[in-house]
């Protein structure tokens, strides 16, 4: 059998490339970038392991020999699931990686945001020795934090963030009552962003979830202002409405660790805007968590290759005559 890696941000994926050889694959490694990239590299081969790269309708439909799909995170939106799905192909992504660095990250820009950190220090090296220079700051005691989404992410930056809180008020319309945690508020999502001052997003995009916040939702934002933080896709807020309502106060900060286009270009407003911090998509990163990540994102393939059927499937495919 082949796998093909499209793309890798690793110089060398040896974990990936020793597990699959043991089980008997053969490898090759990509720096597959568009969907043309993917078409002429998928050719022939079993299964794909794809940090990136856009596996859309047009790959499936071009390259029949694909059966297994692994996704190197727990994000699967640069994978068609729906045409994966028409043509029985398993997609599994790693699900329980990265349980203390995405949230750890997120209350690491959310605390960045509330003490205005960034800005001090940008002040700082410009000269300027000044508590009081980079606008109202709040005590965080006082304030309520804001969850979109109770999924594991959401759950445990919840938990992490709450003791520094007076209360959290959440939105999580999968989550059952039964689940869900005790003295935390259930709100819709309009009113989480009228009653949080502090506001962090735990959701997979979908085409349900594509520019959730947007110019109306941030509205429901009440004239004080509130924070917000991303640390899961890019392509869940509207970019431009963020940037509007960072101008008028509604938003009065923002820390994005994602972008709708990363990375983004050098001249993009948001990396310039005073009251914005970004990080480059480093949310899930440690050495600890990238180990863990790049062992089970093979291991994936090789469970399948063996059982016929994918672990962690977010798509069921064919089942395959075990090897
Ligand atoms: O693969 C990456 O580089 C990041 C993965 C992360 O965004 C995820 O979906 O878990």
């Amino acid at each position: 059998m082949r796998a093909l890696i499209t793309d890798t941000e690793m110089a060398d994926p040896d974990i990936e490339r020793k597990l699959l050889e043991a089980a008997g694959f053969e490898v090759t490694v990509g720096h597959c970038k568009t969907e043309a990239d993917v078409i002429a590299c998928a050719q022939g081969m079993d299964a794909l392991l794809v940090t990136y790269a856009p596996v859309t309708a047009a790959v499936f439909a071009a390259c029949p020999s694909v059966r297994m799909i692994s996704r190197h995170g727990i994000g699967v939106d640069s994978i068609d699931t729906d045409a994966a799905l028409e043509h029985g192909v398993w997609v599994s992504n790693v699900p329980d990686y990265g349980y203390d660095e995405v949230p750890t990250h997120a209350i690491s820009l959310l605390f960045s945001l509330l003490r205005h950190i960034t800005f001090h220090d940008r002040q700082v090296r410009s000269g300027v020795w000044n508590f009081a220079q980079t606008g109202r700051i709040d005590r965080i005691a006082d304030m309520t934090l804001g969850i979109v989404g109770l999924g594991r992410l959401g759950r445990f930056t919840m938990e992490l963030c709450r003791p520094f809180f007076k209360h959290v008020a959440a939105f999580d319309p999968f989550l059952p009552d039964d689940k869900w945690p005790a003295g935390v508020e259930k709100c819709s999502l309009e009113e989480v962003f009228q009653k949080a001052n502090a506001i962090s997003l735990h959701l997979p995009l979908n085409a349900d979830t594509r520019h959730i916040v947007n110019q109306q939702l941030l509205s429901c934002i009440p004239e004080r202002g509130a924070y917000l933080v991303n640390t899961s896709r890019g392509g869940l807020t509207d970019l431009d409405a963020v940037l509007a309502a960072l101008d008028s106060g509604r938003l009065r900060g923002v820390g994005l660790d994602v972008l709708p286009v990363e990375p983004p270009a050098p001249d993009h407003p948001i990396l310039h805007h005073p009251r914005a911090i970004v990080t480059p998509h480093a949310a899930f990163y440690s050495t600890e968590s990238v180990l863990d990540l790049r062992h089970k994102f093979a291991v994936n393939v090789v469970a399948w290759k063996r059982e016929g059927v994918a672990p962690n499937a977010v798509v069921r495919g064919h089942v395959a005559a075990t090897a």
